[in-house]
Order: structure tokens, then sequence, then C-alpha cells
């Protein structure tokens, strides 16, 4: 049933270019949610070695609202389940730049991150001679251009490339109350 309901926008996104410049509002409206209010985000680091253990995300009170889930740097095994911890999970690879979305059915259904593994590119290090032909009319703030520019230093760059060899980085991002009732 949650085939349906939980899509995984495999470098489609035009973050897999980016590199982690993400232009949320943009992004969530092309891929059909154009009323998501983001509020809340968690932020996931993954040294190789660790995992995250089955769980619903049930914090919040809009349900109904979908989650986005970036991932960058190496790769997950990532699994989704159902409601109940009775049906078999499925088992997808998530890699640099892919962006998982769970809304409907999938928003409460069960999930885990088993395992990180080495990934066997590093799409992240891929340097732009010329960002804004590479980002067309998706990147036009001064001060987008102004941070892709640093990120395309490499000097800049190093720490986080040092970083990422060996990590996963997880943000997943969320609508915490109804529209119509966005205080407690
Ligand atoms: O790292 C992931 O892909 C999933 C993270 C997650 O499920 C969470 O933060 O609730
Ligand atoms: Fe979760």
């Amino acid at each position: 049933m949650f085939k349906q309901t939980f899509k995984h926008y495999k470098k489609k996104s035009p973050l897999s270019d980016l590199h982690g410049v993400i232009d949320l509002d943009t992004y969530q409206e092309n891929v059909g949610f154009p009323s998501f209010i983001p509020q809340a985000a968690i932020i996931n680091y993954y040294p190789i070695g660790t995992s995250l253990s089955g769980h619903t995300d049930h914090s919040e009170m809009n349900h109904e609202a979908p989650l986005f889930s970036y991932s960058f740097g190496q790769t997950a095994i990532f699994l989704i389940g159902h409601r109940s911890l009775e049906e078999e999970p499925s088992a997808l690879y998530l890699r640099s730049g892919d962006v998982l979305v769970m809304s409907k059915e999938s928003r409460l259904c069960y999930h885990a991150v088993p395992r990180i593994l080495k990934a066997f590119e590093d799409p992240w290090n891929n340097f732009f001679s010329n960002p804004q032909e590479k980002i067309g009319d998706t990147f036009t703030t001064s001060m987008n251009l102004a941070l892709f520019e640093q990120v395309n230093d490499e000097l800049f760059w190093k720490p986080f490339d040092c970083y990422v060899s060996d990590c996963r980085i997880n943000i997943n991002i969320r609508q915490v109350y109804h529209s119509d009732n966005m205080c407690l």
C-alpha cells in the first residue's frame, strides 16, 4: 500500500547537482506539495558503522503533511515497513542527492537505517566551472550564488569532504502543525 505514497526521487533532484545548497521552497513545490510548510528539521549524522533502529515519526501534530528526507555523503540501506511490525519491510539504497518523500500511508510506517555503506562515487566533489550555467533559473538570488561559490571553493570545501568521506548526513524536514492551527 505504501508504494503509492512513498516517493524516492533518485538522482532526479536538482540537489544532486547542488551539493547541499537546498532551495526548499522551489523543490517542494516542484515535486507536488505546494502547501507544505517546513517547520522542523532533524539532522542525523551517521559515521560508517552506525545505524538507526526501527521507529515511526509520530511526534508532530500534523501527520497528513509529507516528510522530506534528503541524503548526503555515504550510502544508506533504508528499510521501509508498514504500520505494523508484523509485515516485512522493503529495502532500498539512499545515495547522496536522493530525496525521499513520506506521505499519506507511508508517513506513519515503520522505517530504519540498518547500515551505512561506502559510496562508489563522490558526486559531492564535482566542482563546476560555471555554477550559473549549470543551475540555470533555479539559482537566482545573490545569497544563493555567494553560498554556492563558497561551496565550490576546494579549500573551503575540504573539511566537509573529509567528514562525508566516511559519513552520511540525513536532513529530514517536517510540518509540525496543521495549516489552520499554527500554534499550540
Ligand atoms: O536517515 C534517514 O534516512 C532516516 C532518518 C529518520 O528516520 C528520522 O530522523 O526519523
Ligand atoms: Fe524517522
